[in-house]
């Protein structure tokens, strides 16, 4: 019997399938990322008596409660413990750690990819919902919870629903100063924060084809802001010359090998998803949030339209707006540029591009999202352009993305942020969040006010 034409995604899926209830299948998990909060997680497999089973597969990493100053650590035992926590329950495991000060250590969804462990058509799993970034190499990546993280650390094995297929087709090219941020916006007021609920997205087309690896994890990193656990783009020429220059893929004739396996993870012509959407990349324009979801953004040239609804209201209010007002000059108080979703080196040239010669209106802080990119835009002058003009450099992590380790905004500020997460109390209580690409934010942070970066006002 000839095999049926495959989706990429139907095609790991099998290839990791170990055993089925018909429900549920048990997969293989190739690689397992630990951080901060999966503490609970360590304390299961402790009562449970179990030994951590694939120490190998397992990496620790210290990314959510490392504050941009790393100094505020001696003032902030809480936060300090949690770090600790983690050194602790590696160290107990025997798991590659990377921790404060190590050159190797970022957010998990930066560094581990630079470091060649996020490979094509691996199960990737990590407690964090952010995972969805790593598909941007053809894995299939997932966040998952706490008992599950357990269960990966007893078994190296997870019990999962297969979730439908879905296929995101971009046609077209996106426009000069239009990026994956704003498609990723684009695409998720198109369909919705329950548009993709329960599928495996695919994202293909001749724009998805044109993005860099930085771009396509970008855009990978907000599909699960669409209801996706998994978004994932066909590994291609693109793919594999950047992971040549990690230290940890193959090499050799390994890597030839690797690379064979990798280029035959594509959707097979005439696989049948279960859902398709098609957009155009020409129609999408620089883009803003203006409310408390990511699904509420509005090109930044347009005044944004609302439906009249009680989910609108409390969002205007919280946000300080009012229907129908244009986002285009709207005053900021504040500027983060970082968080998994924009904080890789073509992230930071973005905005320094920007930068460059000015000088910042509003206090800007711009967080690396790994050491590795940190010492990079060090050595390249990109942090040197982010002081003269004002900004804060800080020590890479989420930082600000989320107010857990220190860095937040204080109550009634608006930020122009470039991380992925609006909803109330998101970057510290009473913060208001607007959504934007890199680029946007620097210059909303010399302007001191929203400006579309097409045009500069
Ligand atoms: C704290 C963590 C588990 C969480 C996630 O799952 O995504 C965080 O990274 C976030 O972005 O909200
Ligand atoms: S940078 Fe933000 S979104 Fe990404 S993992 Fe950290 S907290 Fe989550």
């Amino acid at each position: 019997m000839t095999q049926p034409p495959l989706t990429l995604f139907e095609k790991i899926w099998q290839q990791h399938r170990i055993a089925s209830t018909g429900e549920f299948d048990l997969l293989w998990v190739d690689r397992h990322f630990v951080h901060e909060g999966s503490f609970h997680a360590f304390d299961k497999l402790d009562s449970s008596g179990r030994p951590l089973a694939y120490p190998e597969l397992t990496f620790g990493i210290a990314d959510h409660y490392v504050p941009s100053n790393l100094a505020r650590l001696d003032d902030d035992p809480e936060v300090a413990g949690m770090i600790r926590l983690l050194e602790d329950n590696t160290a107990k495991h025997q798991l590659t750690y990377l921790g404060l000060g190590h050159t190797d250590r970022g957010i998990v969804h930066v560094a581990a990819p630079e470091l060649g462990l996020t490979l094509p058509g691996l199960i990737i799993v990590c407690g964090d919902s952010h995972t969805t970034t790593h598909g941007a190499f053809g894995a299939l990546a997932m966040g998952i919870g706490a008992t599950e993280v357990a269960h990966v650390l007893a078994t190296q094995t997870l019990w999962q629903r297969r979730p439908k297929t879905m296929r995101i087709h971009v046609s077209g090219q996106l426009a000069h100063g239009v990026t994956a941020k704003d498609l990723a916006l684009h695409i998720i007021h198109q369909i919705g924060t329950g548009g993709a609920t329960g599928h495996a997205v695919e994202y293909t087309g001749p724009a998805v084809a044109n993005l860099s690896m930085d771009a396509r994890m970008t855009l990978c990193n907000m599909t699960i802001e669409a209801g996706a656990r998994v978004g994932m783009v066909a590994p291609d020429d693109t793919t594999l010359s950047w992971l040549r220059d990690t230290p940890r893929a193959p090499t050799g004739e390994a890597l030839e090998q690797a690379e064979r396996h990798w280029l035959s993870l594509y959707s097979d012509p005439g696989a049948a998803y279960d859902k398709s959407v098609t957009l155009d990349a020409n129609d999408v324009a620089p883009r803003v949030t203006w409310g408390t979801s990511p699904e509420q953004s509005v090109a930044v040239d347009e005044p944004f339209a609302t439906v009249d609804s009680e989910a609108t209201h409390s969002s205007l209010e919280y946000m300080g707006l009012n229907a129908g007002q244009p986002i285009l000059g709207l005053e900021v108080d504040q500027v983060f540029i970082g968080s998994c979703t924009n904080s890789r080196l073509s992230d930071l040239r973005d905005a320094a591009s920007v930068l460059q010669g000015g000088t910042v209106k509003v206090p800007t802080l711009i967080v690396a999202g790994s050491n590795r990119v940190k010492a990079q835009a060090e050595a390249e002058g990109l942090a040197e352009i982010f002081r003269q003009a004002g900004a804060s450099w800080g020590e890479s992590g989420c930082s600000m993305c989320v107010a857990m380790n220190g860095d937040s905004v204080a109550p009634g500020q608006r930020c122009a942020s470039t991380s992925n997460r609006n909803f109330p109390g998101r970057q510290g209580p009473g913060a208001r969040t607007h959504l934007m690409s890199p680029a946007m934010a620097a210059a909303a942070a010399l302007n001191g006010k929203i400006v579309d970066i097409r045009t500069g006002g």
